[in-house]
């Protein structure tokens, strides 16, 4: 992939960029490799699978740009060394769509002299504007404001940018007043009557709201979903536990016949979103259910080999799915696994690090077949599935 603003020297993200994109699939492919059996994991009996490739440009479905720059010309992109905006809008991973839709927001922040907030003196409203786009090019548009101030503007003014960005679905505001370096904050003000955008993934239409969790590139995605589907579909199970399930992708691709799929998750939010998509399926609550919870207190849930009673419906869990967050499963969850009921489990993780930490607290479990998935072309990020079995 060429990018101007790499070759200009304005923006370091993808530091695999000058490498031929087939080395980079094949160095991280053996970096996961290595940082398992490293780490002592049985990997023994470990069939690697091929690894998925991405597209290697426009393959990004959201974009987080930093607002900087004056009110007449904002930049949207990232901060430099020195604080000062650069701007990113035409960045070649992201899909057409969101290039030209950052070019009317950047237009529309303009016109209504939304102020950029300056970091270094702590003044200004616009801080950032995040984009997602699915499948279909419909458009979800976040703009992150330092307080309420021109909320009101924006929702007046909101036709004017509908009708330059006709597939442009879902807009709202989120309040983020303090002054820290996070992206967005607790508080969400929808202004347009849809609230939730459907990401269609294979066959399931996955309802996305604005701070719900969902992988950055759909196409891989879809790949990894379909890789556990698989899986699934060789163990047969009659009781699938899907945990960190966020909007659902994995739990809605293993529902079958004769089988109850369960998905546990933190956000609320985001469960909405999955009951929304269940019902959209027109499936029945003994095929699929979501709970917003905690993961590791829905542990009982998982039942045990000696008292396997823990279950919706009385039995345990025989496939545990687990896709947790960066930081891995934790110790307590991860010994809980090693002594549950079932039989197999298929864990998806982008840090090959926590998930190494987390087999050593699960020694009864072996991994039997593994592929990584390439999420984050031209950056060492990437995504590794693997199914284990009881050794
Ligand atoms: C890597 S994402 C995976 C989401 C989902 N499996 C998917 O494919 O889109 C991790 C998810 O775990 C959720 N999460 C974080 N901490 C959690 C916890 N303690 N218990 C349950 N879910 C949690 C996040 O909200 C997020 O949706």
């Amino acid at each position: 992939m060429q990018c101007d603003y790499h070759n200009r020297g304005l923006c370091h993200s993808c530091t695999l960029i000058d490498q031929p994109y087939a080395l980079q699939l094949a160095t991280k492919a053996a970096g996961v490799r290595e940082v398992l059996s490293q780490a002592g994991s049985d990997t023994g009996a470990l069939q690697w699978l091929e690894p998925v490739a991405s597209a290697e440009s426009g393959f990004r479905n959201k974009a987080k740009m930093v607002v900087a720059g004056s009110v007449q010309e904002p930049t949207l992109g990232i901060l430099d060394p020195r604080g000062r905006g650069v701007d990113l809008r035409a960045c070649p991973l992201y899909l057409e769509v969101v290039g030209q839709a950052l070019e009317q927001v950047a237009r529309f922040s303009a016109e209504l002299r939304l102020l950029p907030y300056n970091v270094t003196k702590a003044r200004g409203e616009l801080k950032h504007v995040l984009l997602t786009v699915s499948a279909g090019s419909e458009l979800m548009l976040r703009f992150v404001l330092r307080s309420q101030r021109q909320v009101q503007r924006i929702r007046e003014n909101l036709p004017t940018l509908q009708a330059a960005l006709p597939s442009l679905s879902v807009v709202s505001v989120n309040l983020q007043r303090e002054h820290k370096a996070v992206l967005e904050g607790p508080e969400e003000l929808v202004l347009t009557e849809q609230d939730s955008l459907l990401m269609q993934v294979n066959h399931v239409p996955l309802r996305l709201r604005s701070r719900s969790f969902f992988q950055t590139n759909t196409e891989v995605a879809a790949a990894l979903y379909r890789r556990a589907a698989d899986w699934a579909e060789q163990i047969n199970p009659s009781r699938v536990l899907d945990l960190y399930c966020g909007v659902g992708g994995f739990a809605l691709h293993m529902v079958g016949p004769s089988r109850s799929v369960l998905g546990v998750e933190v956000s609320a939010e985001a469960v909405r979103g999955a009951r929304e998509a269940v019902a959209h399926m027109g499936l029945g609550p003994e095929s699929v259910q979501f709970h917003a919870g905690d993961a590791t207190a829905w542990q009982q849930q998982l039942g045990s080999a000696s008292s396997p009673g823990a279950y919706d419906d009385g039995g345990a869990a025989d496939l545990v799915v687990v896709n947790p967050p960066r930081r891995g499963l934790g110790a307590e969850l991860a010994h809980r696994l090693d002594e549950c009921a079932a039989q197999d489990l298929i864990y998806s993780s982008c840090n090959a690090r926590s998930l190494a930490r987390d087999l050593a607290n699960m020694p009864s479990w072996r991994p039997v077949e593994g592929q990584v998935l390439d999420m984050f072309p031209h950056t060492t990020h990437y995504e590794v599935a693997l199914l284990l079995q009881r050794g």
